[in-house]
């Protein structure tokens, strides 16, 4: 069909609110649309600052990318627009904010929370994969939380580039070994990555912390992790069969939305 007249959006279409947050590459504010208030989300990106990292080639490529997903566990990117200074991002509010934080707040998660966000995460890369879209560079950072729907979003570099997370080795510890051994990667490095959040939600620490990146690689190309004494069997079976070296070998998304650990989770109240 022909392509929708998208209107060029400006930022006096909207009423700027409050300030959700910021960091390296750019401030979040709360906003409302004025001629609808429609409720959205505009983060602020300095051109200059985009150029002078080289982003512009990655943030197109998400915007290309995010514009044309459409599920209830991805973050919706509306659109986007510019001007002379800066570049706009039109995002979904999600009024529980990112889960990184979630998570630090209560330290770790009980087994069925943890169970129900990680089904729906795995419900969002099952239609991810589906688009042929794969490594969206998974963690706590990367989710966010709306009404107690878990919602992926690809951050890119911005705000959430270990600008919250203490580790030294911030986003690497969701790294499979195929990646820490720079080899071929395909989509199943979400499969790893879904075990080692589900390692984390659970746990409260990633399962291949260490205090220095080549322990770090280690540890990570040698599975080598235990698991805490007060995780159930089924969640020690789940990440097991997730946590893999060989991508061959690690459960698909279908078989993990129907382990027992998910399965004796969710609540048939949805
Ligand atoms: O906790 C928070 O983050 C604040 N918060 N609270 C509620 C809430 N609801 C929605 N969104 C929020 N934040 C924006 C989330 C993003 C989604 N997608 C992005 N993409 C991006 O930044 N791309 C990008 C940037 C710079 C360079 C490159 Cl290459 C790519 S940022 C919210």
């Amino acid at each position: 069909e022909g392509t929708k007249n998208k209107r060029q959006w400006t930022i006096d279409d909207f009423e700027i609110g409050k300030h959700l947050g910021s960091g390296k590459f750019g401030k979040v504010y709360l906003a409302r649309e004025k001629q609808t208030h429609f409720v959205v989300v505009l983060k602020f990106m300095k051109k200059k600052q985009l150029t002078e990292c080289r982003l512009e080639k990655q943030l197109r490529r998400e915007i290309d990318i995010q514009s044309h997903l459409k599920h209830p566990n991805i973050l919706r990117l509306y659109g986007y627009f510019w001007d002379d200074l800066r570049i706009y991002l039109i995002l979904e509010y999600a009024p529980e904010g990112d889960v990184f934080s979630e998570l630090r707040r209560c330290y770790r998660f009980n087994e069925s929370k943890a169970a129900n966000y990680i089904s729906q995460v795995i419900q969002g890369f099952i239609y991810l994969h589906s688009q042929g879209v794969i490594h969206r560079d998974l963690k706590p950072e990367n989710l966010l939380n709306s009404c107690g729907s878990i919602k992926i979003a690809d951050f890119g570099w911005s705000i959430h580039s270990n600008s919250k997370r203490k580790t030294l080795c911030g986003t690497l510890e969701y790294l499979p070994p195929e990646m820490v051994r720079n080899e071929e990667y395909d989509f199943r490095v979400d499969y790893w990555a879904i075990g080692v959040l589900t390692y984390e939600f659970l746990a409260g620490d990633t399962p291949f912390e260490s205090l220095s990146k080549p322990e770090l690689y280690k540890r990570i190309d040698a599975t080598d992790f235990q698991f805490p004494i007060f995780f159930s069997n089924e969640a020690q079976d789940f990440i097991r069969r997730l946590l893999k070296r060989s991508p061959s070998e690690r459960m698909t998304l279908e078989m993990a939305l129907r382990h027992p650990w998910i399965l004796r989770n969710i609540c048939d109240d949805g």
